[in-house]
Formats: structure tokens, sequence, C-alpha cells
């Protein structure tokens, strides 16, 4: 269904995508995973057919963004970048502002897209008066209005609550199951994603590292919080026996992050079999950092925002 061959993108010279090959399957829930400046925006933003890619090209229900821009992007809505509104005028009214750009959307539509994006008591409101959560359920309702069989999301949950983020997870799921909707989302939170998406891909500077199912990725722990006699004795026989990187966090002082091929007992094994008394090794659920450190070898510090040097993008903005 979407289709990303070989793409790459660079601005001013400074690569921002490289080489990324990607494959979103029809009904399925799809993450875009990756760290601040890791090239989600730029890939999504090419999908789109935003951002025009120097090499590559992606096609989207059999039609290459690009050469049939109309075909490739008809079935699809979007949320892409910071959605703009008319902040003086009620929901109501920028949902019909944006319909009236393409197709007539009765309204009755109007109302059952309100409803399933949980805005009916307050879309008759000034938007300025809206929460960041209300701002991007209407941007929600505005993508879906045209009944979509896919659904691009770039970092939609981006500054919601906790709450705002378990009412995302519950409409994605609906989406999905109830409608057998294709959605692609972006998110830099591992945990966003993994209750949601069958498949994920996680972008590192441009590149893809993984691309699959989500369990491959939740397999074994990543880390482990180890309380064990003589500690930095300890951490360096692990190290020597490769089972763990390199890590020093102030605020989690027990936490390790295990090596690639390396799994809790054989720590456990190696620490006792050295003369280590072990006093707690606990399995901690695999985080986004985590999971760059055993697939890159990167510490966070590797993995941080890179500089920002954006200009405006060729595509222009989307509102
Ligand atoms: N219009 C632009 N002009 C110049 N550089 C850009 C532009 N858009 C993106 N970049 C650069 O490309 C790289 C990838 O950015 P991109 O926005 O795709 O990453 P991201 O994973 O979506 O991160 P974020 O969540 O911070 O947006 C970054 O180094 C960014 O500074």
């Amino acid at each position: 269904m979407i289709e990303v061959d070989a793409v790459s993108k660079a601005f001013a010279g400074r690569p921002a995508v490289q080489d990324l090959s990607l494959t979103v399957r029809r009904g399925e829930v799809y993450g875009l995973l990756g760290h601040n400046g890791a090239g989600k925006s730029t890939t999504l933003g090419m999908m789109l057919g935003q951002v025009f890619p120097d090499a590559g090209r992606v096609v989207l229900n059999g039609a290459d963004v690009l050469r049939r821009r109309r075909a490739a992007l008809s079935g699809v809505g979007a949320i892409f970048e910071s959605p703009c509104f008319y902040d003086y005028l009620t929901g109501r009214r920028n949902l019909r502002i944006f319909a009236h750009y393409s197709k007539r959307v009765a309204e009755s539509r109007l109302d059952e897209v309100v409803e399933q994006v949980g805005l009916a008591g307050r879309i008759d409101d000034p938007v300025g008066t809206y929460s960041h959560g209300m701002r991007q359920r209407l941007a929600l309702g505005q993508a879906l209005l045209h009944r979509p069989e896919m659904l691009i999301l770039d970092e939609p949950t981006d500054g919601l609550d906790p709450q705002g983020i378990a009412e995302f997870r519950g409409t994605i799921r609906r989406l999905n199951q109830d409608q057998g909707m294709t959605i692609l989302f972006s998110s830099h939170l591992l945990s966003e994603v993994e209750q949601v998406c069958d498949r994920v891909a996680v972008l590192h500077q441009g590149r893809r590292v993984f691309e699959g199912e989500w369990d491959a990725v939740n397999t074994g722990a990543a880390e482990l919080d180890l309380e064990v006699d003589r500690r930095d004795e300890a951490l360096v026989r692990l190290r020597e026996a490769g089972l763990i990187h390199e890590t020093h966090d102030p605020s989690r002082p027990n936490r390790v992050v295990l090596s690639k091929a390396a799994d809790p007992a054989a720590v456990n094994r190696c620490l006792v079999e050295s003369g280590f008394a072990v006093h707690r090794l606990d399995p901690v659920r695999p985080t986004l950092e985590a999971f760059y450190m055993r697939t890159v070898g990167v510490s966070s510090e590797g993995i941080g925002p890179q500089q920002d040097q954006r200009v405006a993008q060729e595509g222009g903005a989307p509102c």
C-alpha cells in the first residue's frame, strides 16, 4: 500500500534521509520510530509529496507520489507538521473551510467525524479556546473528513498528556479494527507504538536500522537493574565479557544496558562464576534508547537531536 523505495534527501548538503526503504501493508498499523532529527518528518513529507526526494521514489496505492500525485494521495488523510487553524472560528467552521478546498462534505459526515474524534461537545466553540489535545483531535477530524483508506500522522501525540495519548491509542485502534483503515504514524516514544502497531521501523540518522514486527523489538530485556557487590569491578568484568555497553546515567545508578547478544541469564552466570554476589537483577522493559544501543551500538548522546537548520520546505506548509 505504501512503498518507499531507496529514497534519500539532503538539506543544504546534510543528509536527512539516506537510502530508505519501507513497506506499509494494507490494513496494518505501522509505527515510524526515531529520536528528534532521525528523519521521520522528512520521510512522511516525501510520502505526502511535500518534500521532493533527491533519489528513490514513493508509491502509494500503486501510484508514484511525484508523477501521479492526485491518484497516489486520493485515499490518504494526513496530519503533517503542526496543523494550523483559524483560532477565532469554531471547530466546525474550520472543518467546513477545510472541506471546501476539496470534495464537498455533507453536514452529516462532518457530525459523524466530530463524534468519532470526541469533539461533539465543543465543536461550536472557537478553536482559540481549545486545549492542545483538542486541536490534535480536530486535526484528526480534518484528516478523516473524506473517508480516507489510509492515515499518515506525523507525531500525532506530541505534547499530549497521558490521558490524551491513551485516547489517541483508542481512536487508532477503532479506526483500524472497525473500518480497516491503514495507519502510519511517527513517534519518538517506543511506549506509544507498542500497544497499537503491528509493525515498526526504527530510523537512526536518516537510515532504517530496523523494520519488522514489534515482537522482534520487544523480545528479551534490553536493560537490567543490577545490584551487585563490588559494582565497579563487576561492570568491568561484564564489559570484558561483551555482555553490557558502557553506561553512565546518574539518574538510574543501577541501570545497565545489555549488548545485542546478551540476556539476563548470561549476565547472572558471568557474575556468579566470577565470584560476585548478585543481590538484584531485574530485567527492564526496553526503551527506544536501549533498542538503539543494542542495534546500532550508540549511546543517548549519539542519538540526540541533530542541530536543526531547517529552511522552508519545498512543497509548502500544509496550511
Ligand atoms: N526544511 C528543512 N531544512 C533544513 N533541514 C531540515 C529540514 N527539514 C528537516 N531538516 C533536517 O533533517 C534532519 C531530519 O529532520 P526530520 O524533521 O525529518 O526528523 P524527525 O525525526 O522528524 O525529527 P523531529 O521530530 O524533531 O521533527 C534534521 O537534521 C533536520 O534538521
